[in-house]
Formats: C-alpha cells, structure tokens, sequence
C-alpha cells in the first residue's frame, strides 16, 4: 500500500536521510527505531510533506498509488489526513490553546468538505472512538482542561477523522504516564488502518508492530518481521540496542551483556522485582506486557506473559 524507493532528505549539502526504502501493506504495523538524530523523524515528515524549511526531499513515496514526494502544497494539503496522518509527542503544541478541541476535530474534516454540522456530530463520535470519557464535555473544552493522556486522544481523534490509509506516530506515548501509555498502545493498535510507529522502545515495538526497521546515521540498516530482527539481529547496531534495552533474543547468555543480571516479572503492572532489585528504574514498570514468549528472556514462564529484563549492575 505504502511504498518508499530511495527516499532523501537533504538540508543545504547534508544528507540527512539517506536512499531509504520500504513498504507497509493494508492493516501493517511497522515500528521505526534508531537512536536519538537517525532521521526517524525526518522519513515521517517527508512522508507527510511537512519537512522543515531549508530540507527537501527526493525519491518516491507512493500510498494508495498517490505520490507523497514532490507534490504541491496544494496537492498535499488534500492527501494529508486523508491519506496518511500523524500525531507527535507533543500534543500541547499540535493542538490550539484557543479554540475548544471538539471545534478542531471538527475543523479537520471542514477543511476536507464535509459540513460544518456533521463535521460537529462526527467530531463527538470520534471522541468516543478514541474512548474519551463524556465526549460531549471533552469537545466543549479548552487543550489545558484535559490531561497530557486525554490530549494525545484528541490528537489521535483528529488524525483518524477524515480515515488514513495509513497513520504515523511519532513517539505519540514518551510523556505519557506508565498506565495511561499502555492504554493509548491498545488503542492505536486497535484503531489505526495502518501504521508507521516512531520509537526508541523496542518494548513498545514489540507488543505493537509485525515488522521492525532499524535506522542508523539515516539509513535502513535492517528491516523484517518482527520476531526475526529481534532473534537474528545481523546489524552489529541492531544488536548493540537490544542488549541495551530491556529485551533480548531468547537464549541470549547473559554473558554477552556485560554487566548484566537478570530479573524476571509477570504483567500487568511491570517488573514484580522491582522494588528489590537493585536498579529499579521507571522502566521496570513500563515495559508493556510481551505477548510472545520467544520474544522474551531466557527464562519465560510458558503463560506468555513472562517477561526478563537485563538491569545494568550498581
Ligand atoms: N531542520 C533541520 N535542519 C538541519 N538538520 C536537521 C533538521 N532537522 C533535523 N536535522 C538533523 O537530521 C538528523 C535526523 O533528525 P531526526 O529528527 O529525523 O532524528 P530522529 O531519529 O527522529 O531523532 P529523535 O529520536 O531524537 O527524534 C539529525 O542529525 C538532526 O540534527
């Protein structure tokens, strides 16, 4: 449905991006990693066409059989939302502090033609969809009445409102807290047509996504399903992050990860050792529950909820 051949992303004689190309088919859910400056973020922009000013791109983007680079402005205006959508971090800057958020739900689908009282009607609805509590309420208010999570469902509302092929989220979750990151997880895999997820968490990868591409210095050094990147991981970056993250390859020794102990929990609710162990971080609880129990440590309990992190020793 998406295809992406040789896609750069210049500012000035930089290449930022470099010859990037992959596909995501109908209902696909890909997950994008790669340390902080990649061009995670610059691959989405490119293909939303809201690169910064002074970055350009080249190569070809094709989502419905529609071009996505080198297009007009005002050709893009019409597939952006339409067509392909996003939501960012940040909502508080996405959104408009002045204008109450069910009038910018609405404004979206306006924008695209649909009139101004089913705009409103369909605006409720989708705040419902996005399981907002009391939706009528939450369209009548103002983005600083809501809290960070409610916000982030108002963003994801106005993205699904004129129904993408294909929705991107960049880091939609990382100032979210452990509880409400979880449940704006379920959602987006419940609702999103298709979907290009942004994330230096290869936990959230892994609960959300099928297929997995690793960028490094703006490239796609590695891409595949899922559960094979993880096992196999033929990128010496591929495996330098996940033996720094929290996940690993089952039947990795723990002697390749120096430094490192083991400690194994159930979900929900995170890590069970966290208290006791000695690096308790927040990412003990964060860590979504893993579904698949090859994709967890060397010692998964057999009810697919097992789970084993590696803490780096004190
Ligand atoms: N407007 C710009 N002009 C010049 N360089 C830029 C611009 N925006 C980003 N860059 C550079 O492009 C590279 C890729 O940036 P990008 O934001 O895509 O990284 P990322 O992988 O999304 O990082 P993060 O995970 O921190 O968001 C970085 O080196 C960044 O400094």
């Amino acid at each position: 449905m998406l295809t992406v051949e040789g896609l750069s992303v210049r500012a000035d004689d930089l290449e930022l991006v470099r010859e990037v190309s992959f596909g995501i088919g109908p209902g696909e859910r890909v997950g994008l990693i790669g340390e902080s400056g990649s061009g995670k973020s610059l691959t989405a922009l490119a293909l939303m066409g809201l690169l910064p000013d002074g970055v350009t791109a080249s190569g070809t983007a094709r989502l419905g059989g529609r071009d996505l680079v080198g297009v007009p402005e005002r050709r893009l205006k019409d597939l952006r939302g339409r067509t392909v959508s996003m939501v960012f971090q940040e909502p508080m800057t996405a959104l408009n502090p002045l204008m109450r958020v069910g009038a910018q739900v609405a404004e979206v689908m306006t924008l695209h033609g649909v009139a101004a009282g089913r705009a409103r009607e369909r605006a409720a609805e989708l705040l419902g969809r996005v399981r907002l509590p009391d939706p009528e309420r939450i369209a009548r208010s103002y983005p600083h009445q809501l809290s960070g999570g409610q916000r982030q469902r108002v963003m994801l509302a106005i993205a699904l409102a004129n129904e993408p092929d294909l929705l991107i989220c960049d880091e939609p979750t990382t100032a979210l807290d452990v509880t409400v990151q979880k449940q704006m997880l379920e959602l987006i895999a419940e609702v999103a047509p298709a979907l290009l997820f942004i994330t230096h968490d290869l936990a959230v990868v892994a609960s959300l996504c099928e297929r997995v591409l690793v960028m490094y210095g703006g490239r796609v050094v590695e891409s595949g399903p899922l559960r094979e990147v993880f096992k196999h991981p033929r990128h010496r970056y591929t495996e330098g992050l996940l033996a720094a993250s929290r996940l690993a390859p089952r039947g990795t020794r723990l002697a390749t990860i120096p430094g490192a102990v083991p400690a194994a929990g159930r979900f929900p609710g995170g890590c069970v050792f966290r208290d006791r162990c000695a690096h308790a971080t927040e990412t003990c609880a964060t860590a979504p529950a893993l579904t698949d129990p090859d994709l967890t440590g060397p010692e998964p309990r057999g009810d697919g909820h097992a789970f084993a992190c590696w803490h780096p020793r004190r």
